[in-house]
């Protein structure tokens, strides 16, 4: 290569990263894998080394001297107290050793001692703790300064508002300030349910785990944040006042069983090895248990163990040049991270069919030649939209690569042009339903088209299912066959008809089957009196999960009180956001959705409402006023509590307070109190009151 030709790539490479990077970063919705996306990197560093005279006349920041930006609109921005950076990564363990020998150069011995943690897949943040007090919670940013996300990290199950203090002296007091980084993450579970709503509600379906957590956390709808269980995992340190030495903390190890000591949240498992070959051992056993964390991880951090020494080497924070940027620091240099690649595999796409989904949504799935992959055989991968095939351009017959990450469903990544036949014609998306014929539409702004037909076979049957399945009627005997059997010959046309369905008609659809008919019969009757939650979930009502079900069953207590009830109350239950109360809403006001529900209640669906609710609990109706500093509880979370339990929380106690739920420093309105004689009580008793109402699903 020329350098001139060198230089027509380089530009090439920089603005193609700088597009994934924004996609990345702000967006949340990559178009390549993070696989391409490194390789990518890695040969525009590479042409920047090779051509240093090509990189000086191109102009403008290289994005590989450069942390990806993650900071957009609607976030105040906080600058870190010590810079957030990234990390030096290879697929190779010969650089993993070459990331060794520059140790061993430096220090004049093998025997180093490390660090070899997982690599977690999410979204780093910046906690700051203050005398133990959770302040503030910040995303990377550039690097320097970061978006501030506190409200939204303030919802995350599991992270601990406060450092549990040492049990003895010894074991040093809690620093005065501190800056933990950690990675915001999705399980897979949760990352499934939320992707199945975005696609039923017409949204673009998330690729993985971390581009969903990411896409939440930016959120500024903090009840949608709180709907989706995002957790936190820390490992590392950044600005700590007193030293972090004069708290016993002079190595990552030491820091990794502070972590632990204070209660947070922390990696199942990380190594302190001695020399490279026990790094390459630790990373073979990471590799083998990483599938069983309950985070998505892509590879293993090696770090110098002693902060002594990470403080020799220092960082890299100079540019392709050499020139060291005005104190940028880009990555340590004490660490290297070890990526594993992918599980991926390369075969044919035989044919592309369409599923038609209980919302209708048309959804394309790739049929392949069976191929392992990650230990499975794989059959079929999603293509998630006509954009995605377009954009992809997949075409039947095609070579292609197919990715599974974790237990996420594999999905097709790459197109194999090169192996393309010449006969493969671009792939038509339907107009009309395969199903049904009806034409198919999609609303504006949504990437999915969806058979409008409400009759539509398909749909009808999908619905059906859902009702009688597990998590919702759970309904013995009523499985996916049955059901469609049932649909075939006439038996049943929509969900009530299930509870007039008599053994008579039974039974000539199976040989000698009248023990089978009456158990079935048996079942369903019995199922009449289910969980009001269950029924409400069993409707299908876009958006709404079984935890909303439980909320709604919980709020309104029957059938008749939700179909009245207005999008106000709605909108009051803790955790709905504005959109999910609307998609209650729409659905209760469309007529045939009304006619089912009397069909249900007339054909003898009586559910049974929570047993003990809220509205029964000790706190529901009651005004309590906050003031103090609580031991485990922000304010923010005590007063959540109370409003969820159905009481109300006051500024200023009066004789209408009820209770006062007062804290360490407690001022006048403790006072106040005694002097009204309003009930005083502490968090634990506070928290026992709310136990009492709180036994119903
Ligand atoms: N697909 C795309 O279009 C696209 C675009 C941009 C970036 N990316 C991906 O993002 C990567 C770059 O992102 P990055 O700068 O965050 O780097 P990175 O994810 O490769 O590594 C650095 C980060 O790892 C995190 N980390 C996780 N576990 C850690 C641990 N135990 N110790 C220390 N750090 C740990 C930290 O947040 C750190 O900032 C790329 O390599 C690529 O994989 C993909
Ligand atoms: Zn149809």
């Amino acid at each position: 290569m020329s350098p001139a030709e060198a230089q027509v790539r380089i530009i090439a490479l920089r603005s193609e990263i700088s597009h994934h990077d924004s996609l990345y970063y702000r967006r949340a919705q990559p178009e390549i894998s993070d696989f391409d996306y490194d390789r990518l990197k890695r040969e525009l560093a590479d042409l920047e080394k090779q051509f240093p005279e090509a990189v000086a006349s191109s102009g403008g920041a290289s994005p590989t001297a450069q942390i990806g930006d993650d900071r957009t609109e609607g976030f105040a921005r906080v600058k870190h107290r010590q810079a957030m950076t990234t990390l030096d990564n290879t697929y190779d363990e010969g650089e993993l050793r070459d990331f060794h020998a520059r140790m061993v150069k430096a220090f004049g011995t093998e025997e180093l001692a490390y660090t070899v943690e997982p690599k977690i897949d999410g979204v780093a943040v910046s906690l700051t703790y203050e005398k133990g007090k959770l302040t503030r919670a910040v995303t990377r940013g550039d690097g320097e300064e970061g978006d501030d996300v506190t409200v939204n990290v303030r919802t995350l199950r599991g992270l601990p508002e406060k450092l549990t203090p040492p049990a003895d002296l010894l074991a040093g007091a809690l620093p005065d300030l501190i800056e933990i980084r950690g990675e915001i993450y999705l399980r897979d579970e949760e990352f499934r349910r939320i992707n199945q709503l975005q696609e039923e509600t017409g949204e673009a379906p998330y690729a993985n785990p971390r581009n969903l957590a990411a896409g939440t956390l930016k959120q500024l709808d903090r009840n949608l944040v709180k709907s989706r269980r995002l957790e936190i995992v820390l490992y590392g340190l950044g600005a700590c006042e007193p030293e972090p030495t004069a708290l016993g903390i002079d190595s990552q190890t030491a820091f990794q069983e502070k972590l632990r000591a204070w209660g947070l949240p922390v990696v199942e498992k990380f190594w302190s090895v001695l020399g490279i070959d026990a790094v390459v051992s630790a990373i073979r056993e990471l590799d083998a248990l990483r599938r069983k964390f309950v985070y998505a991880t892509d590879g293993a951090v090696v770090k110098l163990d002693a902060f002594a020494k990470q403080r020799v080497v220092g960082f890299r924070g100079t540019d392709a040049q050499g020139r060291a940027q005005e104190a940028r620091k880009l990555s340590p240099r004490w660490a290297c991270a070890y990526k594993f690649a992918p599980d991926r595999a390369e075969t044919r796409v035989k044919a592309i069919t369409i599923q038609v989904g209980r919302t209708g949504a048309l959804t394309p799935v790739a049929e392949l030649e069976p191929v392992l992959l990650a230990g499975t055989t794989v059959k079929r991968a999603t293509l998630h939209n006509a954009d995605e095939i377009a954009r992809k351009d997949v075409r039947v017959g095609d070579s292609v690569l197919v990715e599974k990450a974790g237990e996420i469903i594999p999905a097709v990544v790459q197109v194999l042009v090169e192996k393309r036949p010449p006969t493969c014609e671009p792939y038509v998306f339907p107009t009309s339903c395969p199903v049904c014929g009806t034409p198919v539409v999609r609303a504006e702004g949504e990437v999915v088209w969806r058979c409008p037909n409400q009759e539509c076979p398909e749909k009808v049957k999908r619905r059906i299912e859902h009702f009688t399945s597990k998590a919702c009627l759970d309904i013995d005997g009523l499985g996916e066959e049955m059901v469609d059997l049932l649909l075939k010959q006439g038996l049943i046309k929509n969900a009530a008809d299930i509870f007039d369905l008599k053994v008579e008609q039974l039974l000539p659809l199976k040989k000698s089957g009248e023990i089978w008919a009456g158990n079935l019969i048996k079942g369903i009757a019995a199922r009449r009196t289910a969980d009001l939650w269950r029924v409400i979930h069993g409707l299908g009502i876009p958006q709404v999960g079984a935890a909303s079900a439980k909320d709604l069953a919980r709020r309104f207590r029957s059938l008749d009180a939700l179909v009245e009830s207005s999008l106000d109350d709605v909108i009051k239950i803790d955790g709905f956001g504005e959109k999910t109360a609307e998609s209650v809403r729409a659905w209760f006001n469309v007529p045939a959705n009304r006619a089912l529900i009397a069909e249900l209640q007339h054909a003898g669906l009586n559910p049974t409402p929570p047993v003990a609710t809220a509205s029964a609990g000790a706190i529901a109706g009651k005004t309590i006023v906050l003031t103090g500093t609580l031991p485990t509880l922000s304010r923010e979370q005590a007063a959540e509590k109370i409003e969820a339990a159905g009481g109300k929380v006051s500024t200023s106690v009066s004789k209408k307070t009820h209770y006062l739920l007062a804290g360490e420093e407690a001022g006048s309105k403790l006072e106040k109190a005694k002097s009204l004689g309003v009930a005083v009580i502490d968090e634990a008793e506070f928290l026992r009151l709310l136990a009492v109402g709180d036994s119903g699903e």
